[in-house]
C-alpha cells in the first residue's frame, strides 16, 4: 500500500485491515457507559463493513471498569488493584453484552478474547492468538478485545489499551489502526492546561520532541493518557503500520474519515520495517531478562549490523532460557535492542567477556557462536529506523 495522502479517501479505502480501539474517554458518560455511543460506532462499522465488502474490522475496546464502577455503584474508580479487578469483572460482562446488543442489529456475529501481555510474549501463544484472530476474520466475526483486567497483575499487563491496540495490529498486519479518544487528536501540548494549544494534522516520525508533546496524565476515566497514544503510533510506525488519534464522539467520525475528511492526527509510516519475527519482537510487552553489553558490543549492533557474541556481555539481569526474548542495554541503562538468545541465562553468566572458542570448553557444548544472531534481533528506539526490513520467517 503506498502511502500517499494526496488522495485521503482512496488511502482509507485501500486499508482492508483495520483495529479500532475505543478509549474509556469515549465510551463513558456520566451514566457510566455510554450505549448510545456503542451503537452509533457500531452502526458505522457495520456501514463500513457494507461499503467495503472484504473490510476486515478488530476493536479494541476499554470500558470494563467504567461500566463496573457504575453497576456496582461505587462513589469513585476503584484504587486498588483486588478492586479493579473485580469492578472490571462486572463491568466485561456489561461491556460486551451493550457490543454484542449493537452489533445484533445487523445480525454480526462478535467474538470476546480478553488477552494479557503474557499471551503475546510467548511465541507459540502469539502465534495461536493470531490464528484464532485470522479464523474469526475468516468467518466475518468482528472480534473484540480487551485487557483481562479481572486476572491481569503489573508483571503481565499491556499497561493500557493503546499498546495493546498497536500489537494487535502488528499481530494481524493490519493496514491502519484508529485510536478513538476525546480529543480532536495529538495537540502540540495539552489543551487541558494550555489554551493556544494547536493540532499536529500529519506525524512522520515519533522523536523525542513529539513524545513531549503529549503528557501521561489521563482523563477522568481514561488509562493510557496521550503520551501512551503516542508510543503506541511509535510501535505502529516501527511496523510500518499508519494510525490515526481520531475524535470518537465526533458525529459519523469512522465514515467521515473515510470520506476523506481531514480530521485527527495521522501517523504515517515510510516504509514497512519489520515482518514475521522481527515484527513481533520489535513490538514485545515485556522481555524475560536484560543483558548489559560493553561499548563494543553496542555499536556492533546499533552501527554494524553484527550480531552479539559472549566476549561483548558484562551482566546477565533475570533468568531464561533458550529462545527467550531479551533486551539488551549499554552500561547507562539505555535499551539498544531485543533479540532471542541461543543460550540460557545460566550459560551466558559463564561464557560472558569470553571469546567464541572458549564456549564449549565453558559449558560442555556449542551450538553458535552467537548469543544472540542478528536474524532474531531488532534495535529499539530512534536506531529502529536505520534497521532494513530483512525477512524473517513467520513461524
Ligand atoms: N498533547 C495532547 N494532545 C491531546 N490530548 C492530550 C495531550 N496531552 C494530554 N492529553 C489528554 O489526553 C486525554 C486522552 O487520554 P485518555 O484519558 O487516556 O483517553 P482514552 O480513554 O480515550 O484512552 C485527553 O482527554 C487529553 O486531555
Ligand atoms: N482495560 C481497561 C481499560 C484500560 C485502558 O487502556 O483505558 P483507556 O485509556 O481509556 O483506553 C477497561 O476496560 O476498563
Amino acid at each position: 500500500m503506498t502511502l500517499d495522502l494526496t488522495d485521503r479517501k482512496s488511502f482509507f479505502s485501500r486499508c482492508r485491515r483495520l483495529v479500532i480501539k475505543v478509549g474509556s474517554a469515549v465510551l463513558t458518560g456520566p451514566r457510566g457507559l455510554n450505549r448510545v455511543m456503542i451503537h452509533r460506532l457500531s452502526d458505522q462499522i457495520a456501514e463500513l463493513r457494507e461499503r467495503n465488502g472484504d473490510c476486515q474490522i478488530v476493536i479494541v475496546t476499554s470500558g470494563a471498569v467504567a461500566s463496573g464502577v457504575r453497576k456496582i455503584g461505587l462513589s469513585e474508580r476503584p484504587r486498588t488493584i483486588p478492586h479493579k479487578q473485580a469492578t472490571a469483572a462486572v463491568g466485561q460482562g456489561v461491556l460486551m453484552e451493550s457490543w454484542e446488543a449493537a452489533f445484533d442489529k445487523y445480525e454480526l456475529l462478535v467474538a470476546q478474547l480478553l488477552l494479557t501481555s503474557e499471551d503475546l510474549a510467548h511465541r507459540h501463544r502469539y502465534l495461536n492468538a493470531r490464528n484464532t484472530l485470522e479464523t474469526l476474520l475468516d468467518w466475518g466475526i468482528l472480534p473484540i478485545i480487551n485487557e483481562n483486567d479481572t486476572v491481569v497483575v503489573e508483571e503481565i499487563k499491556f499497561g493500557d489499551n493503546d499498546q495493546l491496540s498497536a500489537m494487535i495490529a502488528g499481530l494481524i498486519g493490519a493496514d491502519l489502526v484508529i485510536n478513538l479518544t476525546d480529543t480532536q487528536g495529538l495537540y502540540d501540548c495539552d489543551p487541558r492546561t494550555h489554551a493556544s494549544a494547536r493540532l499536529i494534522p500529519v506525524v512522520n516520525r515519533v522523536d523525542a520532541k513529539l513524545l513531549a508533546c503529549a503528557t501521561p496524565q489521563p482523563g477522568a476515566v481514561g488509562t493510557g493518557g496521550m503520551l501512551s497514544k503516542v508510543n503506541a503510533a511509535r510501535k505502529c510506525l516501527a511496523s510500518g503500520i499508519p494510525m490515526i488519534i481520531a475524535p470518537g464522539k465526533e458525529r459519523d467520525i469512522l465514515l467521515r474519515l473515510f470520506e476523506g475528511e481531514e480530521l485527527g492526527t495521522l501517523f504515517l509510516p515510510r516504509k514497512r520495517l519489520y515482518h514475521g519475527k522481527k515484527l513481533w519482537l520489535a513490538n514485545l510487552p515485556k522481555p524475560a531478562g536484560d543483558l548489559i553489553l560493553d561499548d563494543g558490543a553496542v555499536l556492533a549492533l546499533q552501527k554494524r549490523g553484527k550480531s552479539l557474541l559472549p566476549i561483548g556481555i558484562r551482566e546477565i539481569r533475570g533468568t531464561f532460557g533458550v529462545g527467550t526474548p531479551v533486551r539488551c542495554l549499554d552500561q547507562a541503562g539505555n535499551v539498544i535492542g531485543i533479540g532471542l538468545c541461543n543460550y540460557r541465562s545460566t550459560e551466558i553468566d559463564q561464557i560472558k567477556g569470553r571469546h567464541t572458542e572458549e564456549i564449549e570448553g565453558i559449558i560442555g557444548y556449542k551450538h553458535s557462536d552467537e548469543v544472540i544472531h542478528r536474524n532474531n534481533f531488532v534495535l529499539s528506539g530512534e536506531d529502529i529506523e536505520e534497521e532494513r526490513a530483512e525477512g524473517g520467517t513467520d513461524a
